[in-house]
């Protein structure tokens, strides 16, 4: 930080008698900032009383193409300049967006004196680099890179005395400086927290640029303190696949105490006591959790990892679970309902109390009961799935209970043990129990009472050892209540019930689709286009992840040798059609989105408005990025609010 305005009226007065004739103040006079300064633009051959050249000034052409050269500045600092104007009004002040190059391409302020500052040239086009207008603060804070105030008679040029700027750098995510942030006003509306507010926005802004930068990749944001995450005093550092830093904003700089030169030079693991294979797993396993982190030299830091699409539709890179030992950790792709489903379910691994699982149809129930025995004490044992809304009424009794020789006609003549029998030692898993007729129903409450089975047509009773798993799509619950399924039977499976999430409300799409796809093609690289990725991230997939997998199936079929990104010509058509006109969109009415655009938008609209307007928690149920979502809001002709001024991602906290 670099105060320059700190002298005494006194001192500046007699430092500025010395400057008007030709000379540099003695050393101490005023602030070394201000001096070097003023010695600069000596040197540069200006003089305090003469006027800077009219050429300094762009032509309207030229202007346009500093703007356009700056484009992504200019938009990442428009929303936080416009809120610097409002904190700022009637103040008589301007905020003031200038390029690398000192020239000023965007001016917000107060009409009085917006007019005065256009006198000195203080408006777009003009160049307020010090070779052309001495010490000020937008160019001294270029030269000296770092934020400078100027107040006053600090100024070169005599006609700009009457103003007090505070001015800071803003560096982009590589750490070159794009431009300068700069909030003008006479001087005797000087204000003390004026220099702090200008610095603050310049972190904002170049937060923004590192977010929108580094949208794809692996990102981590760290802090001290816990609660220093998503503030604007967090460091955020982007990572390769590799490990690699290749984006750092200016507070992790700091902390990790590098320079910009290091980016792309320098690994995490040199930086932090961390693996990129464990970052890459935190990332993908607990996607939003803070992580602590003891430093070798004792400091500490929370940190938080975050996989960006990129990278997670870029399954290639991810570590690949120990399916034998840990299939539930397979499962755990970062949707919270999910992650805990599983914690809840490894509580009972081992002990004998039934599972209930609950959830639309698709959502993997029988993928997580065989998840679930295959982590078990019982792995090695037999997996029985016996689905009872697909057996025929009469056959299920003689299926699961088994028969004696001969015990009806058609029976095979040695009889059967029956799929009870069959899982002994193992999991027996009864798929849409809720179908099961209700006579049948009271038998198999019988089984569970006993753990015997009597075959159908007489015998001994045997008995048997499983563990149990049942799964429904229908609220066995509510189907008790209304009379359609045993009270009995239902509190017999419900040692614990879970409810598997449908997928549109999952919050791990893309880690999913990148973990199927990986399963798909083991090793291929394949990825999701990036419009893809949003289009299917904003569906409703009523089939859920049935449906998902066979599209991804589909998709990958259709892939030319080598080709490794799933584009739109990938998809099935009646999928298309889907993400064109989404249920309950009437297009025939001309009323509904008529491009694969509008299909998504409308869902993005709907997503927003069932979070009640939580851009950040709308963006998580999409599964895409917040700032892929402000993207696409921001074509809108109703754009989203604008950004805060206060912690730079309120919700993740
Ligand atoms: N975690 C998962 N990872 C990858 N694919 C999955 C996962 N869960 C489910 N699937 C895919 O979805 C398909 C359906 O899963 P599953 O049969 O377990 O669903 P379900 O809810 O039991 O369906 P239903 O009970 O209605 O028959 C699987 O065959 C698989 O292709």
């Amino acid at each position: 930080m670099n105060i320059a305005s700190t002298q005494p009226g006194t001192a500046l007065r007699r430092a500025r008698h010395l400057l008007e004739g030709g000379s540099l103040p003695p050393a101490g006079l005023i602030a070394p900032t201000v001096a070097h300064s003023w010695e600069r633009s000596l040197r540069a051959g200006l003089l305090p009383f003469s006027p800077p050249a009219v050429a300094d000034h762009l032509a309207a052409r030229h202007l346009a193409q500093a703007v356009e050269r700056r484009r992504e500045l200019l938009m990442r600092a428009r929303p936080v300049m416009d809120y610097l104007h409002a904190q700022t009004k009637g103040s008589d002040s301007v905020v003031i967006l200038a390029d690398d190059n000192g020239v000023l391409i965007e001016a917000l302020g107060d009409a009085a004196f917006v007019e005065r500052a256009e006198r000195v040239a203080l408006k777009p086009g003009a160049s307020w680099h010090e070779r052309h207008r001495g010490t000020n603060a937008i160019g001294t804070a270029l030269v000296e890179a770092q934020p400078v105030a100027v107040h006053g008679g600090e100024h070169f040029f005599e006609h700009n005395r009457f103003l007090t700027c505070a001015a800071a750098p803003i560096a982009g995510p590589d750490g070159r400086v794009l431009g300068v942030l700069d909030i003008s006003g006479p001087q005797r509306g000087r204000h003390p927290h004026t220099f702090g507010l200008v610095r603050a926005a310049t972190h904002m802004i170049e937060n923004k640029l590192f977010e929108a930068r580094h949208e794809g990749e692996y990102r981590i944001r760290f802090h001290p303190q816990a609660d220093g995450i998503g503030t604007l005093a967090e460091g955020m550092v982007a990572l390769s696949e590799e490990g690699l830093v290749i984006g750092a904003n200016r507070a992790a700089l700091a902390f990790l105490a590098i320079t910009p030169s290091d980016i792309g030079k320098a690994l995490i693991e040199a930086l932090l006591p961390l693996r990129m294979a464990d970052i890459l797993d935190h990332g993908h396993r607990h996607p939003g959790t803070t992580l602590g982190l003891a430093c070798p030299g004792g400091g500490r830091f929370s940190l938080r990892v975050e996989p960006g699409w990129r990278a997670v539709v870029r399954p290639a890179a991810m570590p690949a679970p120990d399916r034998v030992q840990d299939a539930l950790a397979d499962l755990d792709t970062g949707d919270p309902t999910m992650a805990g489903a599983i914690e809840r379910v490894r509580k009972i691994l081992g002990k004998p109390i039934p599972l209930l699982l609950q959830g639309e149809s698709g959502v993997g129930k029988e993928v997580f009961a065989t998840a679930l025995h295959a982590t078990g004490p019982r792995r090695g044992r037999p997996f029985v799935a016996v689905n009872c809304a697909a057996l025929p009424e009469h056959l299920i009794e003689a299926e699961l209970f088994g028969y004696a020789p001969g015990a009806f006609t058609g029976a095979r003549r040695e009889g059967s043990a029956g799929r009870i029998r069959e899982a002994e030692g193992g999991t027996l898993f009864l798929d849409e129990i809720g179908d099961m007729p209700l006579a049948l129903q009271c038998r198999l409450l019988r089984v569970l009472q006993d753990r015997q089975v009597v075959p159908l047509g007489g015998g001994k009773a045997v008995s048997v050892d499983f563990a149990l798993i049942a799964a429904s799509h229908r609220p066995l619950k509510a189907e008790a209540e209304a009379g359609r399924f045993r009270a009995d039977l239902y509190y017999r499976l419900n040692g614990l019930t879970l409810c598997l999430p449908p997928l549109r409300a999952r919050r791990d799409f893309a880690a999913l689709v990148a973990r199927m796809i990986e399963t798909m093609e083991p090793g291929a690289g394949i990825g999701l286009d990036p419009d893809v990725a949003d289009a299917l991230a904003g569906h409703g997939w009523p089939g859920n992840l049935r449906q998902l997998a066979n599209v991804l199936r589909f998709a990958c079929a259709l892939r030319d040798p080598g080709e490794i990104r799933l584009g739109w010509h990938h998809l099935p058509e009646d999928l298309i059609e889907e993400l064109r006109c989404p249920s309950g969109v009437d297009t025939d009415a001309g009323a509904g989105p008529a491009t694969l655009r509008a299909a998504s938008d409308s869902l993005i609209e709907r997503m927003v408005a069932a979070s009640g307007g939580n851009l950040s928690e709308a963006a998580r149920r999409l599964g895409i990025s917040r700032n892929t979502l402000y993207r696409r809001m921001n074509g809108w002709a109703k754009p989203p609010a604008p950004l805060p001024m206060g912690p730079a991602r309120p919700c993740m906290k």
